[in-house]
C-alpha cells in the first residue's frame, strides 16, 4: 500500500499473472486486504465506466468510498480532499493508471474524484462502499480555481465533457465559507519536513502545497520520498513530478551532513547532484519551474569572501563538491532554473537540528560546545530564505543568486550573538580554531555570499540581519526554551541517561563520534526500556 498526500487514501497495486492465454488479477479479495495494508471493505456496488480518448468525468464527491482499477486503456486518475475537516482539505493527487501497471486507487468518502481517459480510451472498475445515490452526490467543476487541477490533455485537443459537468458549480458556489476563493498554482517541496521546506511550506501558503518528506513526517500530508532511492530509479522522478503535477518545485531535501558525505561521497552525490538533475529533467518536462538550494561551500575560502554569483569555485569538501555538481545538472536540464545559494540556515526547525537550536540544546543540558571562531559565513533565516523564493519565482527570475543574511560572522561570534538576544547562558560555548575540531572535512574559513545581485533584482526586499531575525524568532524559542526548563531536573537525569545510550552506541558503531551519537540519539536506554527523548 502506498500512501497518499490525502489523508486515507491510498494505492495499491495488484499482481497481474500472465500466462499464454492472457492474464488474471484480483481486484479486491477481503482474505488478502490484512496483508496488503488496506482496511477490510464491504463493497455496496460493482460498476465499470467506459470512456472515449480525452473524456474528462468530474469532480464527483459521493458520501461512500470507491476503488477504481483500470482494465482497458489508460488514465489519469485524480482524487480532491473535500472534506473540509481534513488536514489535506482542498489538495489532489494523480495517479497514472495502465490496464497494465495494476494500479488502483482509494478515493475516501467526501473526497472528490475525477479522471482524464488517455489517448486509446479506457475501461474501469468501480468497486463502491455504497449505491449510488443522486441526492446525495455533489459535482464541483473541473476547473474550479481553488483546486486548480492540472489536466493534462494534449495540445489542441478539446476534452470531451457530459452537459452536467459543465454545468458544475465552483467551490466556492457551494461553499462561501471557503477560506480562499483565489487561483492557486501548485508547489511541490521536496524535503518540506526540513526547516527550509518547513518554512517554504508556509511562505507559500497561498499556493497549493504539497510536500515530500524522507524519515521524519511531521506532517501528515507529506509524501515519502528517498533521494538516494529516487537517484538509482530515473522513471521515480518522473512518477513523483507526474503525480503532484506542480508549477514550481522546490528542491531542499539534500545531505547536509558535512561530515557524513566525507565518508559516504557516494550516497552524497546522489542524494545532492544526481536527483536533483533527475527532478529538474522531469520538471521541464511538465514546464514546471525548479528551484534548487546550494552552499557556500561551493568555494574555498582562500581570496576571501563575501563571494558572488560569478566568482570562481573551488570547493574543498565532498559535500561542496556533490553541491556544485547538483547546479549543473539542474542547470543543463532546466536552464530557467532558480538556483539559491545560502549558508548558515537558522529559524523554526520542527527537527531542532539547526546550529541555534544545538546552542540551545548545549546551554539546557550544560554541554559543552566547542565552535570554532575562525570560519566565517553569512548566518540566515529561513524565513527570510523562503520569501526570497516565492518572490524571486514570482518575478520571472532564472539562474544563480546568493541567498543569505547580511552580516558576516565567525561561528564563535554567531553563538555569543545569538546568546545575548535570546538570553542564553553562553558559558558553554568553547571557541577553538577549525583545525582544533579535528573534523575530517576541510571547509571554507572565509566564505559567505554577497547578495547585491539579489537586493538588485528584489530592490523592496531585505534579508533580515541576525539580530532583527532573531527578535522574530525569539518569542517562540523562549517559549520553548520556558517548557524546557520548567522540566529541567527530569532532563538533567534523562540527559545522562541518554549520554549512556550514545556512548554504547559509539561502541557498537566505532566510527560515530560521541557528539554525533548524543546529536543523532532520539531515545535512551533505561532499565532495559527504551525511553523517546523529552517525551516522558
Ligand atoms: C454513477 C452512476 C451513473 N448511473 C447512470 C446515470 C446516468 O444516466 C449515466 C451516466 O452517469 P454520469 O454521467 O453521472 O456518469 P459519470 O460521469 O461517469 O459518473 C462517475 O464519475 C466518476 C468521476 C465517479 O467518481 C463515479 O462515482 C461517477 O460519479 O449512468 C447509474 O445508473 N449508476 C451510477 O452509479
Amino acid at each position: 500500500m502506498e500512501p497518499v498526500p490525502i489523508v486515507d487514501s491510498y494505492v495499491l497495486t495488484r499482481p497481474i499473472f500472465r500466462d499464454h492465454r492472457g492474464a488474471f488479477s484480483e481486484a479486491y479479495s477481503a482474505a488478502k486486504s490484512g496483508a496488503r495494508g488496506e482496511p477490510n471493505r464491504s463493497w455496496k456496488q460493482v460498476s465499470i465506466s467506459e470512456s472515449v480518448a480525452n473524456v474528462i468525468r468530474g469532480i464527483h464527491v459521493s458520501k461512500y468510498g470507491k476503488f477504481t482499477s483500470c482494465l482497458s486503456g489508460s488514465l489519469d486518475d485524480y482524487v480532491v480532499d473535500l472534506r473540509e475537516e481534513s488536514p489535506s482539505y482542498l489538495q489532489w493527487f494523480c495517479l497514472s493508471m495502465t490496464a497494465d501497471n495494476g494500479k488502483q486507487l482509494y478515493i475516501p468518502p467526501g473526497c472528490g474524484h475525477a479522471f482524464l481517459a488517455g489517448e486509446k480510451g479506457c475501461t474501469i472498475l468501480y468497486l463502491q462502499e455504497g449505491t449510488f445515490d443522486p441526492p446525495n452526490e455533489t459535482d464541483v467543476t473541473l476547473d474550479d480555481p481553488v483546486i486548480n487541477i492540472r489536466w493534462r490533455v494534449p495540445e489542441g485537443v478539446i476534452p470531451i465533457i457530459s452537459e452536467k459537468d459543465k454545468k458544475a458549480p465552483k467551490l466556492v458556489d457551494l461553499r462561501p465559507h471557503l477560506p480562499i476563493s483565489q487561483f492557486r498554482k501548485r508547489v511541490l517541496i521536496i524535503g518540506a519536513s526540513g526547516q527550509v521546506g518547513n518554512a517554504l511550506t508556509e511562505e507559500f501558503s497561498g499556493y497549493s502545497c504539497i510536500g515530500t518528506f524522507n524519515t521524519k513526517q511531521n506532517n501528515p500530508c507529506l509524501m515519502q520520498c528517498d533521494m538516494f532511492e529516487l537517484a538509482r530509479m530515473p522513471s521515480a522522478a518522473q512518477l513523483l513530478l507526474n503525480s503532484v503535477l506542480p508549477d514550481v518545485v522546490c528542491i531542499c531535501s539534500a545531505m547536509t551532513w558535512v561530515e557524513g558525505c566525507e565518508d559516504d561521497a557516494i550516497r552524497a552525490h546522489a542524494i545532492n547532484s544526481t536527483a536533483p538533475g533527475l527532478i529538474a529533467a522531469a520538471a521541464k518536462e511538465l514546464g514546471a519551474k525548479v528551484v534548487y538550494y546550494s552552499t557556500d561551500y561551493v568555494f574555498d575560502g582562500t581570496a576571501g569572501g563575501p563571494y558572488t554569483e560569478t566568482d570562481k569555485t573551488c570547493p574543498l569538501n565532498v559535500y561542496g563538491k556533490s553541491k556544485l555538481e547538483g547546479e549543473q545538472r539542474v542547470l543543463d536540464a532546466a536552464p530557467d532554473a532558480l538556483v539559491l545559494r545560502t549558508t548558515g540556515v537558522y529559524g523554526p526547525d520542527k527537527q531542532s537540528k539547526n546550529f541555534i537550536c544545538q546552542l540551545i540544546k548545549a546551554t539546557t543540558t550544560g554541554t559543552t560546545m566547542k565552535i570554532p571562531n575562525d570560519q566565517f559565513g553569512c548566518p540566515t533565516y529561513n524565513k527570510d530564505i523562503a520569501k526570497a523564493t516565492r518572490l524571486l519565482f514570482e518575478a520571472g527570475a532564472a539562474g544563480l543568486f546568493n541567498v543569505v543574511g547580511p552580516d558576516l560572522y565567525d561561528r564563535h561570534a554567531f553563538a555569543l550573538e545569538a546568546a545575548s538576544i535570546l538570553g542564553l547562558d553562553a558559558e558553554s560555548f568553547l571557541a577553538v580554531s577549525a583545525e582544533e575540531m579535528k573534523l575530517k572535512a576541510n571547509r571554507p574559513l572565509k566564505a559567505g555570499l554577497d547578495i547585491t545581485k539579489l537586493s538588485e533584482t528584489l530592490p523592496n526586499f531585505k534579508m533580515r540581519t541576525l539580530k532583527d531575525a532573531l527578535a522574530d524568532w525569539a518569542p517562540e524559542v523562549n517559549a520553548n526554551t520556558e517548557a524546557t526548563r520548567s522540566a529541567a531536573s527530569k532532563k538533567v537525569w534523562y540527559a545522562a541517561q541518554m549520554f549512556e545510550t550514545a556512548t554504547e552506541r559509539c561502541i557498537q558503531y566505532s566510527s560515530v563520534s560521541i557528539t554525533q551519537a548524543y546529536q543523532s540519539a532520539d531515545f535512551a536506554i533505561v532499565g532495559g526500556r527504551k525511553i523517546r527523548e523529552w517525551s516522558e
